[in-house]
């Protein structure tokens, strides 16, 4: 996608001073990620959580520092053959595109020209379910691609912080909400999805990614 169709763009701050022998030079970056509001109507949001209803969730325990934990969230993982996800560790063989999945899969392909072989559904039952900081690099995932984050029910915050500056923002990601990670957000920046404790009711997530085909043979 073109720069100029970014939700924001890089921008370079005015300077503050006249006087520019003291001037540091500041620029604001801005994380590349396009967001549309309501990207799907209520029909369509009711038919994948419905859809999600039957899906086989787990909450895989996974390796920290040599202890194990089980996640704080529980996940399935759906992709074409050839696309298993070594994930925390953990390897995940694909299961079969679900019917409303794949029509998803195919929206983004029409709408925004977004390639998918596999899509991450993660399903937080209440604001206690959370994502700690990370960037989607795993190797298996195509270089220079795209993610594109669907959200379903409970509002969450969506926090984003550069690797370096450590500049910050949150987004409230809404149900219907479809969020757009460009490259280079995974390199240069962190996301994560903090706990809400006021947040009771559940949400489900789905990052479309585009993985190499046959990368664990
Ligand atoms: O739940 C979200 O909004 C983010 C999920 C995410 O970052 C991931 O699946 O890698
Ligand atoms: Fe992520």
């Amino acid at each position: 996608m073109k720069q100029a169709d970014f939700g924001f763009e890089l921008e370079a701050h005015p300077l503050e001073t006249p006087d520019e022998a003291h001037v540091i030079e500041s620029q604001d970056i801005r994380p590349p990620i396009t967001l549309v509001r309501g990207y799907l109507g209520k029909a369509q949001q009711n038919a994948l959580i419905n859809e999600a209803q039957s899906y086989p969730l787990t909450r895989p325990q996974i390796q920290v520092f040599g202890r194990y934990h089980a996640i704080p969230r529980q996940q399935v993982w759906y992709g074409d053959l050839g696309c298993d996800y070594l994930y925390s560790g953990l390897f995940i063989r694909a299961l079969p595109w679900p019917k409303y999945l794949q029509k998803l899969r195919d929206k983004l392909q029409r709408d925004f020209e977004l390639g998918s072989n596999g899509v991450l559904v993660n399903r937080y039952a209440d604001g206690q379910d959370c994502m700690g900081a990370h960037s989607d690099d795993e190797p298996e995932i195509a270089h220079g691609s795209d993610i594109a984050s669907i959200s379903l029910g409970a509002t969450r915050d969506f926090v984003i912080k550069h690797k370096h500056s450590k500049q910050k923002c949150c987004i409230s990601l809404h149900s219907g909400d479809l969020l757009i990670m460009h490259w280079p957000m995974q390199r240069d920046w962190l996301h994560s999805v903090p706990k809400r404790l006021k947040v009771t009711e559940p949400r489900w997530n789905y990052t479309f990614r585009q993985l190499v085909v046959n990368y664990h043979g």
